[in-house]
This record gives structure tokens, sequence and C-alpha cells, in this order.
């Protein structure tokens, strides 16, 4: 059975070696870590902050009739400040935080996994309110019955995340423990803690833009001596390192310390700080995490593109934020709108989506003069978009009112139908996405001008946000559709706590 860890021929280690049971629970009270200490990532602050809420006022919570959240995910690549983002929380509310890493579970003994979750929870129910940190959550909630064809301890993992569901579903509802998670694949976690009560919620920290960068070198730099004002350095350093997480900016300040003091200099120069980024860009090459100039480019242009479609479009819904940042799931760039399954949508909201989605490609045709396979994913998205109004909605005249129920992936229906059917379908989902890609292009050439515009701001600033949008493109001729997120946007959504909004900073 595999499970019993260290028996399975791998470094002789016996089953009675209790050697690498390196797990351990932090406390780490001493320390504290404050808002001000994470930079650049506002807006998970400001939705990490309900936690802080809770914990600092549970009582008027429960008065009130209302169930204090679990938990949440903080969902991210490596070195972004998800665990300096966890303790901030604890800091800031002033509770006890511990915190322990998912990968501490996979080298320890059958039966110690579970035991370990419950000491775990039980200390943080005794000094409750307080919080629990679990750093990689996927290596021991990765989805049962997942496991990878080379790992070993299934059985182990697979108990010890069953005691984690139990231990979350225990609390009753009177403990007042927040179970915050990190992770960079939520995607392979199990359905299970992902429910309601558990990690319902996600928040997410991206890679910082350039002001982000900025905030961080503010920070790190403090502790530098410096031979000229830390804004003069942090400003051009953010520019010089894009991609660069807020633990490789970190380590930036420190080897540029580290180099000038090998060269017995009194004081840290630039040149320091130039032969530090060479030496980290160096490491994230290998890592394949830097992206070309021409990279850059390619995607800042095909951003543009779906920002203005968005905009000029009059039932999609226009971006409220775009960025060329890469993200940690290999997506290079992003555009953050959530087209809503349970919503009914109209087929005029749809085509307008799709034209959307499609003119990342068409402004690399229009504006760049060659496309790139950066729209594989937009592709993927209006094949299904395109098949459901064919097959699923009956938008299509020569396919009538028929409905096949989609399969799983979207693209083929389960239901029988005759292989004429099968190739009308084919041919009018073909159709209807060579017309929407017709009016997309069009849609571009008309606004080319402005295309080129966002996509140089977009290089420059590397995140937009509705304001930009507005300088370029001016107010969106188009009043926002009810219920939208664009229509809360304009509308604003107001946090009632001006005091604890300032001290996100
Ligand atoms: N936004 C930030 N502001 C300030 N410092 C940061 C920030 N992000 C990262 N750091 C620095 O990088 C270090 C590593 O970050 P942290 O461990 O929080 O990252 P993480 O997202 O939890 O990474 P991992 O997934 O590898 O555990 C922090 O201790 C801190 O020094
Ligand atoms: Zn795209």
């Amino acid at each position: 059975k595999p499970g019993v860890g260290g028996f399975n021929g791998n470094g002789g280690r016996g089953i009675f070696d209790t050697g690498k049971t390196h797990f351990k629970v932090r406390n780490e009270m001493d320390k504290k870590i404050y808002f001000k200490d994470v930079a650049g990532c506002d807006e998970a602050k400001q939705e990490i902050m309900e936690f802080v809420h809770f914990l600092k006022y549970p009582q008027k919570y429960k008065e009130l009739g209302a169930k204090i959240p679990r938990g949440a995910l903080l969902v991210g690549p490596p070195g972004t400040g998800k665990t300096l983002l966890a303790k901030a929380t604890a800091g800031q509310s002033g509770v006890p935080f511990l915190s322990i890493s998912g990968s501490d579970f996979m080298e320890v003994f059958t039966g110690v996994g579970p035991s370990r979750v419950r000491s775990l929870f039980q200390e943080a129910r005794q000094c409750a309110p307080s919080i629990i940190f679990i750093d990689e959550i996927d290596a021991i909630g990765r989805a049962r019955g997942r496991e990878g064809m080379f790992s070993s301890g299934g059985g182990e993992r697979e108990n010890t995340l069953n005691q984690l569901l139990v231990e979350m579903d225990g609390f009753g509802t009177t403990a007042d423990v927040v179970v915050l998670a990190g992770t960079n694949r939520p995607d392979i976690l199990d359905d299970a803690l992902l429910r309601p009560g558990r990690f319902d919620r996600q928040i997410s920290i991206d890679i910082p833009d350039i002001n982000g960068r900025e905030q961080i070198f503010q920070i790190y730099l403090k502790n530098i001596k410096l031979d000229n004002e830390p804004s003069f350095f942090s400003q051009r350093l953010a520019a010089l390192t894009p991609g660069f997480t807020g633990a490789d900016i970190a380590n930036v300040c420190n080897e540029a310390a580290l180099i000038a003091g090998r060269s017995n200099q009194a004081v840290v120069k630039m040149e320091h700080f130039d032969s530090a980024i060479d030496r980290i860009i160096g490491g994230l090459e290998k890592r394949n995490k830097v992206v070309s100039k021409i990279e850059r480019r390619i995607v800042a242009y095909h951003e543009s593109g779906h920002v203005v479609a968005g905009w000029f479009l009059e039932y999609a819904e226009p971006l409220l934020k775009v960025t060329i940042i890469p993200r940690g799931t290999g997506a290079l760039g992003f555009s953050q709108y959530v087209p809503n399954d349970n919503r009914l949508m109209t087929k005029g909201q749809l085509l307008d989506m799709t034209c959307m989605t499609l003119g990342g490609r068409a402004a690399e045709q229009v504006l760049l003069g060659s496309i790139s396979t950066g729209a594989q994913d937009d592709l993927e998205k209006v094949t299904k978009m395109a098949y459901a109004q064919v097959a699923v909605y009956g938008f299509s005249d020569k396919v009538g009112l028929l409905s096949f129920p989609q399969r799983d992936d979207g693209y083929s229906m389960s239901k029988p139908y005759s292989n004429k059917t099968g190739n009308l379908i084919d041919t009018e989902v073909r159709e209807l996405v060579r017309t929407a890609y017709q009016r997309t292009v069009q849609l571009i050439e008309e606004h080319k001008e402005q295309v080129a515009e966002i996509a140089e701001l977009l290089l420059e600033k590397e995140t937009l946000h509705q304001e930009d949008m507005v300088s370029v493109l001016g107010e969106r001729p188009f009043k926002p559709a009810e219920g939208t997120n664009y229509d809360r946007y304009m509308h604003g959504f107001v946090d009632e706590d001006e005091e604890e909004q300032q001290s996100v900073g």
C-alpha cells in the first residue's frame, strides 16, 4: 500500500526511521506584520479586510446572525506575498497566526498527517480568535483520485485532506478561527475544499505592476545605505524589473548590498543594482519567466484589442482592468471579464461577447500585421460560445429550434443526431465565427488609433484601470447593462469602513 512513508525502496529508509518529519506549527506572534509591510496588492488587501473585520469584531457579526466566513484561498504565483499577506491579516487583526506548509505533510508517516491537522486546529481554537495559514495547500488538497503517476503517499494525503475537511466543518458556528491557504493551482484542488463553509472565497494576488514594484522597492530600500535618494532608485528599478515578484525584489535589494560589500563600497549604487538584476533575471530566464520586449508588445496590442472591442460593442461587458503582466498560470495578458454562466443572455449579448473575445486576434492582425499563438485561449472560448449558440440555444435559423445538450468539454453534443445535422452545425458555427471576426476586424480598423494608444499606454503602465480607458477612449457610448460587473463598478460599491480603508494605504 502506498502511504507507508519511506518504505518503498527509496534511499533505504526503514519503516522505523522517524527521520524526516520536519513538520512544525509555526506560531509567530513575535514579529508582527501589518498591511503596510505588504506593498502593491491593494485589491487583495481590500478583499482580505473582510476577515480583519470579522476577527476584530466577531460579536458584532454574531449579533446580526451572520456566519463568519471560514476560509479563503490566496491564489497567486510563488513569491507574490501570499504568506506575507496572511501574516499581515493576523497582525492587523491582532490575533495569533499559526502556519503550516502543505508540503510538510508529504514526508510524514501514516496516521501522522491527520493527527497533525487535528492538533493544529485544536491549538487554533484554544487561542481563538486566530488565523491558520496553510501554504501550498495543493500538496494535500489535490482532487482525490487524481494522484500523479509518480507520487506516493496517496492514501496518507487523502486521509490528511479528509481530516482537514472534518476540522473545517467541525468548527460549528462559534469558533472564531479563519483558515487561509495559499496556492498557485486552484484548478487542481478537490471540489470539496471549495464548498461553502470551507475555502469559499478566492483572493488573487498577482505579480506586481510597475507601481507595485516601486512600492515594494521602497520597503526594501529603507534598510539599505544608498548613494542617492531612495525615490531615485525605486522609480528606475521598478522600470527595470517587469515580471519580478515581491520575493525577487527583496532578493535584488539584498544581492545589490552584497555586491557593494564585496567591492568594499560604503554605499550601494545603481551599478550594484544593475548587476543584481542581471543575476536574478538569469535565474528567471531559466524558469522561463521573462517576457521579451517583442512579446510584451504583441500582448499589449492583443489586450488593447479586447479593451477597445468591449468599449464600442453595445452589449459586451467592457473590461474593468487590463494588464500585460504575466500571470503564474502561463497566460500572458489578462483581461478581467467574467462571463456568468447562470445569467440569461440575449443573442445580441452573446454575439458581442464573441466579437470582444476575438478583439485580441483582430488587433494583432490589423495593427501588427501578423498573428500569434496568443489567441488560442480566446479561440477556444469563441468555439464553445459559437457551438452553444448554434446547437444549444437555437440561435441558428438553419439548425432550427433544437437543443443538443453539451458535453462537459463544451465542444460536441452528447445527444445523437444525424451526420447531416452534425455537418450543418459545423458549417453554421464556422459561419458565425467568420462573420463575428469580420465585424470585429472592421471595428478595430475604425478605432485603429485608439487601439494603438491603449497598447502604448499598457506598455508604459502595464496595468490600466477604467479611468485610463476613459482618458483614451472617452466615456463609453453605451449605458452599462444592469447587474453586470461593469454596472456595479460604475455605480461603485463603497466600503463602509473608512478608517480601515485608509490603513490599506
Ligand atoms: N507585496 C510584497 N510586499 C513586500 N514584500 C513582499 C511582497 N511580496 C513578497 N515579498 C517578499 O517576498 C518574501 C516571500 O513572500 P511570501 O513567502 O509571502 O510569498 P508567497 O506568495 O507565500 O510564496 P510561496 O508560494 O512561495 O510561499 C516575503 O517574505 C517578502 O520579503
Ligand atoms: Zn485574448
